[in-house]
């Protein structure tokens, strides 16, 4: 029976890549928790993406222990958190369960705009803050200038906030003691009925649903009949257990303790995340009485999918194994929703919504890596909202759904919240990008005397596709950006189509607002064009509202072979040049006559590039 007293959940919770796995390595590390020969970077990030792109996506739990200056052992449950603006429902979930955060400073960086969000989300939720500031072995390290950041933010006294370094391990230890002595224990009875709160959840092939829990009150054991307390699901404990970083089965889990439990249920709807878990009433072991909970512990917010984009595959014969992949995805992913689309230009797929275009870029990644699918994907875009002159509702996901203008009445668009940190000295270049972004300004506020934080309302498609890089290249890299959904608002938009040699490729039409169709039915041609590679001949390429050109290029047709300027005897290089034609066909798309390559089909992202 675990000490209740000696308990302590805590989150990382930091900016981007400002090292909160790296620190997560090296509590492990310190605690012993993994042997060394089994340490290697990164080590809660198991995915393989996630490795590879240094990047935290799903959150873990793992328990630690730890060896206290008081002379004490302490039970840690460490709760890893991913940083990116697109999967912050993952940090909110994962807050719930902790009585604590360890707020990680790049300390040659500063506060950021997800240092500020996800601070704000863990004040929101009650825990206790311990600030650090970490990589303080850089030569760039200003942990003067960034702790007083801190202190600002949080009104605490610049000189209690440690200085630490994930890489060197300095400090580290240091940190847990603090842990140890701010944090408090959770509390909890261990006699009411039990309660615990599914905070994430996993799909094994062969056990089926994995649910990560946090218990609050009571003590679950394996045999334990249990019920999900929204879903209604009735089960039985097949498995309790903790995360040790690997799955290791015990007991009992009781109040403040955080595990896993496998109930052999295959439908990840079933045992939902936010659902409360209590017993069913059973009379347990020595005649143990249990008896439900009456009420439920908070749960969560529904998330809804922001971007939406087409996924085809270049092959029809492979939209059955599309179809498989998908529902085996989102057994692990409950972000991810999608229905089938049809298209004229790529035939038969999938429209698939997500939190963002790095959730977008990630599903993508691991549909064509982990099922070997040759996919081509369509222009990301936001969810509209229509109200027609009959008075129906309807949610397009697709500009191809657009119907006919003449019977809409209205179009909204979703808008959010964006809060931008930048240096001062590029306040009016971002403010000159979010205008030309329809941005409407709310606010301007001084974070420290050198940088500032500026808010403004825009509406979700005009950022979703290339304003974060534009944001970055306007501020050389130093501004960041959170954001939040705020709801809908009428815009004036319109269809814009794309001709290809006269027949409109509905995989290509956009929705854009009126006053930027017409330039950016000229950039959209213009880059079409660079492209569409040249075919036996001509290919009109033209911008056009309902039957109105806006913008006309044309790709001229070829006359030369390839081939034909190199000279005749040297066999090798023609072949190898023609190989790499053959793979640089491989993602095209047959639309009429005109072969479209993929990149045609994205090309609407680097319409900013220009700038
Ligand atoms: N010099 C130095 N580099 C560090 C330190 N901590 C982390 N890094 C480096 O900073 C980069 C980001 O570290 P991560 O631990 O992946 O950052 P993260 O916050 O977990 O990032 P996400 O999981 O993507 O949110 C990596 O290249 C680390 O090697 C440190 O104390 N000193």
């Amino acid at each position: 029976m675990a000490d209740q007293s000696k308990i302590r959940n805590f989150s990382i919770i930091a900016h981007i890549d400002h090292g909160k796995s790296t620190l997560a390595d090296r509590i492990l590390e310190l605690t012993e928790t993994v042997a060394d020969r089994d340490m290697q970077d990164q080590l809660l990030d198991s995915m393989e993406l996630e490795r590879e792109r240094g990047i935290t996506i799903k959150s873990q739990a793992v328990r630690v222990y730890f060896d206290a200056d008081d002379g004490e052992t302490y039970m840690f449950h460490l709760i890893d958190t991913p940083g990116h603006v697109d999967f912050t429902y993952e940090v909110s979930r994962s807050l719930q369960a902790c009585e604590g955060a360890l707020l990680v400073v790049d300390a040659s960086q500063g506060v950021e705009a997800q240092t500020l969000a996800n601070t704000y989300l863990a004040v929101d939720a009650g825990l206790e803050i311990i600030p650090c500031l970490n990589k303080i072995d850089l030569p760039g390290a200003e942990p003067e200038r960034v702790g007083a950041e801190v202190a600002d933010l949080l009104g605490e006294d610049a000189d209690s906030i440690l200085r630490i370094s994930g890489k060197t391990g300095e400090g580290v230890e240091a940190v847990l003691n603090q842990l140890v002595k701010t944090v408090p224990a959770p509390g909890g009875d261990r006699d009411a009925p039990a309660r615990a709160l599914i905070f994430d959840s996993e799909f094994d092939q062969y056990r089926g649903v994995v649910a990560y829990i946090r218990v609050v009150d009571g003590v679950f054991k394996k045999g334990d009949k249990i019920t999900a307390m929204a879903a209604g699901t009735e089960a039985d404990v097949d498995e309790l257990g903790i995360f040790s970083p690997q799955m290791v089965p015990i007991n009992e889990l009781g109040p403040g303790e955080v595990g896993y439990v496998i109930t052999g249920i295959k439908d990840v709807m079933l045992l939902r995340v936010g659902d409360t878990i209590t017993h069913r009433a059973q009379v347990r072991g020595q005649g143990e009485k249990l008896v439900p909970a009456q009420e439920p512990l908070p749960g969560y917010r529904e998330i809804k999918p922001m971007v939406f984009c087409g996924l085809f595959p270049t092959d029809n014969a492979q939209y059955p194994d599309m179809r498989d992949a998908l529902e085996k995805l989102s057994l692990n992913d409950a972000a991810l929703a999608w229905e089938p689309e049809t298209s004229d230009a790529l035939g038969f797929g999938f429209r698939i919504g997500f939190l963002g275009l790095l959730h977008m870029d990630i599903v993508r990644e691991r549909l064509e890596r982990e099922y070997d699918l040759d996919l081509i994907a369509t222009m990301p875009s936001v969810g509209f909202e229509l109200e027609l002159h009959d008075g129906t509702i309807q949610e397009i996901h697709s500009p191809s759904a657009y119907p006919d203008p003449t019977f809409i009445k209205e179009v909204r668009e979703p808008y959010v919240k964006i809060h931008i940190l930048t240096p001062t000295e590029y306040v009016g270049t971002t403010m000159e990008l979010c205008q030309d972004k329809r941005g409407e300004h709310q606010g301007m506020q001084y974070i420290s005397a050198d940088r500032v934080q500026l808010t403004y309302d825009v509406p979700l498609g005009e950022i979703v596709l290339d304003f974060f890089d534009q944001l970055k290249s306007r501020t050389r890299g130093y501004a960041s950006l959170d954001y939040e959904p705020i709801g809908l608002r009428a815009s004036d938009l319109v269809k814009l189509d794309i001709l290809l040699s006269g027949e409109p490729v509905d995989a290509l039409s956009l929705l854009v607002h009126r006053t930027k169709a017409q330039e950016m039915g000229k950039k959209f041609t213009e880059k079409l064009k660079e492209k569409i590679p040249r075919q036996m001949f001509d290919v009109p390429i033209q911008a056009a509202i309902g039957g109105r050109i806006l913008a006309r290029e044309t790709v001229k047709a070829y006359r030369k072979d390839v081939t034909a300027k190199l000279y005749g005897g040297d066999i090798s290089r023609k072949r190898k040049l023609l190989e790499k034609q053959k793979a640089g066909k491989k993602r095209m798309k047959q639309v009429g006559r005109v072969e479209v390559p993929q990149e045609a089909f994205l090309a609407v992202l680097e319409l900013g590039d220009d700038k």
